[in-house]
């Protein structure tokens, strides 16, 4: 690892050129998020997504969890707050997570082990997940009086897994191993633990060989296309998406590569 930039609750390190690792770095704590990594977290995300030669972002956890949630140490801290100081709490946390999926760059969750409450929520905001063994996923919120509508959760679970899946996974607080969130689709692959970052980097090194700008507005397409309500409205976003690119400088360049029979060399403009 190259360039080790170290924040209070994680390292950002960049491995490769435009390959971003973020590594949540309270693994005494099964990296539980504290306002401050709420905080931190929305920085980054800002931060990398203003870099132009940013491709892809690998997030992962150092120790045995990948993130184990709101850290319950500080729960008693919240009590006495106020219902809008409150609400004021689910936002700032809400904003990080938000910030992390609006990245313009595929994300990439290493998920080196459990995925719990809030943590869940954090590794369903990455656009792909590649787990360890021992992955787990839980929606621990209803275990501690809260709603799986946490962060984004519901309405990451109802399009990833379906919404009878959905329900019994929030409603009875279960784990998910790694075997069965494959078999969801909660995880895209299941790798030995040892090999796990080498493995999103391998799948960071293929995204990072093709147009940024496809890729990027492949993003923006499939982050929409959850969104809108028709069929329609879809190809209406494709189709703007596709008439940009044809205005840029990597759609000329593939096919003369093409043509050439040689790499492209892609910019992104
Ligand atoms: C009543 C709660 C009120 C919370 C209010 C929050 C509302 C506002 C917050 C802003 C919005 C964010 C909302 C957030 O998304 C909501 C949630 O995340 S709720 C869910 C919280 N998380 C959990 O309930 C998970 C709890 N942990 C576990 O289930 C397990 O620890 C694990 C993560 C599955 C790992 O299991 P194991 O590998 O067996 O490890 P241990 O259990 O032995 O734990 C080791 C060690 O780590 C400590 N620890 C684990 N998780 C947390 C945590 N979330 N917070 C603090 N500390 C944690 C654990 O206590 C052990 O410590 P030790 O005993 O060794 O000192």
């Amino acid at each position: 690892m190259t360039e080790s930039t170290t924040w209070e609750t994680f390292t950002l390190e960049r491995p490769k050129p435009g390959i971003a690792v973020v590594t949540l770095n309270r693994p005494e704590r099964m990296n539980s998020m504290t306002n401050t990594m709420f905080v931190e977290l929305e920085k980054v995300a800002l931060q990398l997504d203003r870099e132009d030669d940013l491709r892809v972002l690998i997030l992962t956890g150092a120790g045995k969890a990948f993130c184990g949630g709101f850290d319950l140490d500080d729960a008693e801290d919240l009590a006495s707050l106020t219902p809008m100081g409150m609400l004021d709490q689910q936002e700032l946390a809400a904003r990080a997570l938000s910030a992390i999926r609006s990245i313009r760059v595929p994300v990439i969750a290493a998920v080196n082990g459990a995925a719990a409450g809030g943590g869940l929520s954090l590794s369903l905001a990455a656009d792909i997940r590649i787990g360890s063994p021992a992955a787990r996923f839980n929606a621990a919120f209803v275990r501690i009086g809260l709603s799986a509508g946490d962060l984004g959760a519901s309405w990451h679970l109802t399009r990833l897994i379906g919404p009878a899946r959905a329900a019994e996974f929030a409603y009875t607080g279960r784990f998910i191993d790694a075997v069965e969130a494959e078999s969801l689709g909660m995880l895209n692959a299941v790798v030995p633990a040892d090999s796990l970052l080498d493995e999103a980097l391998a799948m960071a090194r293929l995204i990072c060989a093709n147009s940024p700008a496809g890729v990027q507005l492949s993003k923006r397409a499939l982050h929409a296309n959850m969104e809108v309500s028709s069929y329609a409205a879809a190809l209406e976003l494709e189709n703007r998406g596709q008439a940009l690119l044809t205005r840029g400088e990597d759609m000329p360049e593939a096919l003369a590569a093409f043509k050439d029979k040689r790499s492209p060399k892609f910019t992104g403009r």
